[in-house]
């Protein structure tokens, strides 16, 4: 049986995940591979953290990335070290040196992957990067090749777990923000900047790399629109559950007429939905294909070990294809290099959904009169609405409208004009509202 050599940098969370999984069930692997995968060089710049996970095993430890990817022996670099500097150094020096390159970061991808994936396409090696996104579930294999026969209409997800487990946790715990958060970091699910978690980035590369699989359009994460959870707040949590919602963190790319919809935020969906009950770090994403209708993937999409099951299922997928000629092999971004689709990403102003408003009015006789003449005027239709009393001694009070599908431009020049009612105070609430149907 062939060794495939293999080189890993970044011996952290996924870095160790992946070792030890390897470790573990080596023999299985190389049943599945039909070759030995070896990792036989790991480098990071904490040379105790590398030394402690290669314990005694057979594999050199170095601190510096460019031992690996100049090692001549090594046919596979696994990029485990995350952000868009050293990362992308090594593996554009990794491609550079012929070799296949696994990664997990969807950062450098999202941002620089049509470089990446040009620079493996000249060199005819293959860029696999099936943990980057919803980590263990194998969502880019399913779009990549499951799913091929379909015209993808839309992809829904929840891909990040930090923030569906600090929203589960804070809203069945009652815990606050930032402890929930340090759990997530201490659990290994947050990303070295755990900002990229909280403001909807790091879901916003997933969406980037599932569109451009889905849809065959170049990775344009610049063009995304992104909101994370950091301005939600807790009563819109509890009055989206009395009219039967549930409000989660989506990552949300659909392909309409005009163009892709690429957007990022938190979102109203109807509680009895799958999706809506995914709950801790979980991930789960929906895919409706023209062909094969809604298909739903669920699993854990952070953490050592899952995120490890993927780089080492790519890991395999190189092993076996590695001898096939290269324009035989799988195409990174799905469709061939040269088929691919100049759909504009739309900007959020165009794009059509429905919303949640929910508006801190007097409570006086006309007020509700005047909102729904605005929204008439404004062709929006009102799908159901809630009006709280006022508390005792109160004279204000809440009125929360679901509104029917329209495009954003519309909903946001109505509530320019609801705002600028005297008998409304301060600004509309505005939260997005999918169907998922
Ligand atoms: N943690 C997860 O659950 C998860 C899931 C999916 C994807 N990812 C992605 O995987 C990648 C790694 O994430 P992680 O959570 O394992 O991070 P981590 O911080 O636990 O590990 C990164 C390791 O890289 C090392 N490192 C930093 N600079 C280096 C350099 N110049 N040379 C060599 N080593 C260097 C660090 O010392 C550290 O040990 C990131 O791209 C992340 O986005 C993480
Ligand atoms: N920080 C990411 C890790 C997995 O990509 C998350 O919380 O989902
Ligand atoms: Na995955």
């Amino acid at each position: 049986m062939k060794s495939i050599k293999v080189g890993l940098l970044g011996a952290g969370t996924v870095g160790a995940g992946t070792f030890n999984i390897l470790k573990r069930n080596q023999e299985e692997i190389s049943r599945r591979a039909g070759h030995k995968i070896e990792i036989v060089m790991v480098a990071d710049l904490d040379l105790a953290r590398a030394k402690e996970l290669v314990g005694s095993a057979e594999c050199e430890v170095v601190n510096d990335g460019n031992l690996v990817v100049n090692h001549p022996d090594i046919e596979i670099v696994v990029e485990l070290i995350g952000g868009y500097g050293i990362a992308k150094d090594l593996v554009l020096k990794a491609i550079a040196n012929g070799k296949h390159v696994v990664t997990a970061n969807k950062a450098l991808l999202a941002v620089h992957g049509d470089e990446i994936f040009k620079a493996a396409q000249d060199k005819g090696v293959m860029v696999a990067y099936e943990a980057a996104v919803a980590g263990g579930i194998p969502i880019i294999k399913a779009l990549r090749e499951g799913l091929t026969a379909n015209r993808i209409e839309w992809i829904a997800g929840i891909i990040n777990g930090t923030t569906n487990f600090i929203l589960s946790e804070m809203r069945d715990k009652g815990l606050d923000f930032d402890t929930v958060l340090k759990e997530a970091q201490r659990l290994g699910y947050a990303e070295a900047d755990p900002t990229f978690d909280i403001e909807g980035v790091d879901a916003a590369h997933k969406a980037t790399l599932m569109a451009s699989i889905a849809f065959g359009i170049p990775v344009q994460f610049d063009k995304a629109h992104i909101e994370g959870i950091t301005k939600l707040e807790a009563i819109d949590i509890r009055y989206a559950e009395q009219l039967g919602y549930r409000i989660k963190l989506l990552g949300i790319a659909k392909r309409t007429p005009q163009g892709i919809e690429l957007r990022v935020h938190p979102t109203l969906i109807p509680a009895k939905r799958l999706i809506a009950n995914v709950e801790g770090a979980m991930n789960a994403v929906v895919v409706q294909g023209d062909a094969v209708g809604a298909t739903l993937y669920y699993g854990k999409g952070a953490g050592a070990e899952p995120t490890g099951s993927a780089v080492i299922a790519d890991l395999v997928d190189i092993a076996r294809l590695a001898d096939a000629d290269p324009a035989h092999r799988v195409p990174h971004l799905a469709f061939q290099p040269n088929a691919m689709s100049a759909l504009p990403i739309l900007p959020i102003s165009e794009v059509t959904t429905s919303y949640y408003l929910r508006l801190h009015v007097s409570d006086k006789l006309g007020v509700l009169a005047n909102v729904t003449s605005i929204l008439a005027e404004s062709t929006i239709s009102v799908d159901a609405m809630l009006q709280k009393e006022p508390e005792l001694g109160e004279s204000q009070t809440d009125i929360i409208i679901l509104t029917h599908q329209t495009q954003e431009k519309n909903v946001e020049a109505a509530i320019s004009k609801i705002e600028a009612l005297p008998t409304v105070h301060g600004k509309v609430t505005k939260i997005r509202l999918e169907h998922l149907s």
